[in-house]
């Protein structure tokens, strides 16, 4: 595990980035290009670690796929023609590949098993497992099936009409994905709207689907047809940019090409209500497979806000940041209805409160979010990501606004998401 010293004391970021792809629909497009019949192409994917355990998963799965940088090709096999896998499947840190696999997996006539890493060991699986298993998986594991490893064998499913005890668009997707599989009609509600990649998704690949509200309902037994998929920039991985624009002095940082699909785009919400600086373009061209625009902000004077309700869901992976964000405001931030950080690659109120109170910010931990008094400079101090790739990233640009030497535990975590990240970061800070 490495340390790095982090560049501190920044006088100003300016310059243009485009992100690499979304790191959802990425993962989605390889998933229904497999499950598609014929070629699907997809460029601007993301080649992030948690991408890639999705594309080896499949190629286990007898799927041929080629990659060329950020080009992918996927010979669709059709939801027929996958096959048991020799080996067992290695998801590595990627809670959206495991449980939209197991999804895939539930209707699958053979037997596999997943596993990942010491972080995927913690993460909650009952919520996709207990669905899938009254559909008629057979499904087992430790803790029951609670947590990996996970054995599962597939087979005829029957239709299911779910509603979600938690906001999750993996729990969503996982359910749809069997559903497609499945005799009749399968439909999902939800009581706060979640990313609908998968919807847009199915679509896209020539798929029937209703969606009515916040009830999503498919058809199983349907077939898909190979497409050409391209990627907008993700917009969780923007974020970072958006947020060291906003809070170092005399910034301007343009990102182009960035998704704004509006289940996404809650951060753009929050930043407008704590009075930055930011401008949406989006673009006309339907070129790519969701809306996308360029994204400008400039620093600005911020004051607190509250964050809460339907409003999480939208911005669930940008919280660190916002929380950062929020450390730079005037006044007091409350974050609530956010439980659901808990249960990702770390338990991000913990990590968020922890490593930025190293830094000297005043951050509360709550049970289901923070309260922050902004308005401090940060000072030094060693921090670590924890092996959380937002986590590490969120440290980096704290580190550009801090007073004194910042020194970064653990910052390989960070190519989960964004292998770049370091270099673009670089070619934007000034002085
Ligand atoms: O469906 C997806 O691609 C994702 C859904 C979210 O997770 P939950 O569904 O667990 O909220 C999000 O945090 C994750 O980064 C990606
Ligand atoms: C929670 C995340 O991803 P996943 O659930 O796919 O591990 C994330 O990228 O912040």
């Amino acid at each position: 595990m490495d340390t790095v010293s982090l560049q501190t004391k920044v006088k100003s970021l300016r310059g243009t980035i485009e992100v690499p792809g979304d790191k959802s629909i990425s993962h989605r497009a390889v998933m229904f290009g497999a499950l598609a019949e014929g070629t699907t192409t997809i460029s601007h994917f993301l080649p992030g670690e948690d991408c890639l355990s999705t594309i080896s998963c499949f190629r286990q799965l007898g799927v041929p796929i080629e990659r060329v940088g950020d080009s992918v090709k996927v010979t669709g096999r059709g939801f027929n023609g996958l096959s048991e896998p020799s080996e067992l499947l290695d998801v590595g840190n990627s809670g959206t590949t495991i449980r939209l696999m197991l999804g895939i997996l539930a209707g699958q006539p053979f037997h596999a098993v997943l596993a990942g890493d010491s972080s995927i060991a913690q993460r909650p699986m009952t919520r996709v497992v207990d669905p899938l298993r009254v559909m008629g998986a057979e499904i087992d594991g430790r803790k029951k099936g609670e947590r990996t490893p996970l054995s599962i064998r597939g087979g005829s499913l029957s239709s299911i009409n779910y509603e979600m005890p938690v906001a999750s668009a993996q729990v969503k997707s996982a359910i749809l994905l069997a559903g497609l599989q499945a005799e009749g009609v399968t439909t999902v509600k939800e009581a706060s709207k979640t990313r609908d990649h998968t919807e847009r998704m199915i679509a896209r690949f020539g798929g029937e689907i209703s969606v009515n509200g916040n009830e999503v309902s498919v058809r199983g037994k349907q077939r898909f047809t190979g497409t050409t998929i391209k990627v907008p920039g993700d917009i969780s991985s923007a974020a970072f940019f958006m947020v060291a624009a906003a809070i170092i002095p005399e910034s301007e940082v343009t990102l182009v090409n960035v998704g704004l699909n509006p289940t996404r785009t809650g951060i753009l919400d929050v930043m407008l209500a704590m009075g930055a600086d930011v401008t949406v373009v989006p673009d006309s061209s339907e070129e790519n497979a969701e809306p996308a625009g360029t994204i400008i902000v400039r620093s600005s004077q911020l004051k607190g806000t509250e964050i809460g309700g339907g409003l999480i869901p939208r911005l669930i992976d940008e919280l660190p940041v916002i929380s950062l964000l929020a450390a730079h405001a005037e006044g007091t931030t409350v974050i609530k209805d956010a439980q659901e950080l808990k249960v990702k690659e770390t338990n991000r109120i913990d990590t968020v409160a922890g490593e930025l109170s190293k830094l000297g910010a005043d951050i509360t931990p709550t049970d289901d979010g923070m309260i922050i008094n902004g308005g401090s400079r940060l000072t030094g101090g060693s921090v670590s990501s924890h092996g959380d790739h937002r986590i590490g990233m969120m440290l980096a640009v704290a580190g550009l606004a801090s007073a004194g030497e910042v020194t970064l535990e653990n910052p390989e975590a960070i190519a989960v998401s964004y292998p770049q990240f370091f270099e673009h970061l670089s070619s934007l800070v000034q002085g």
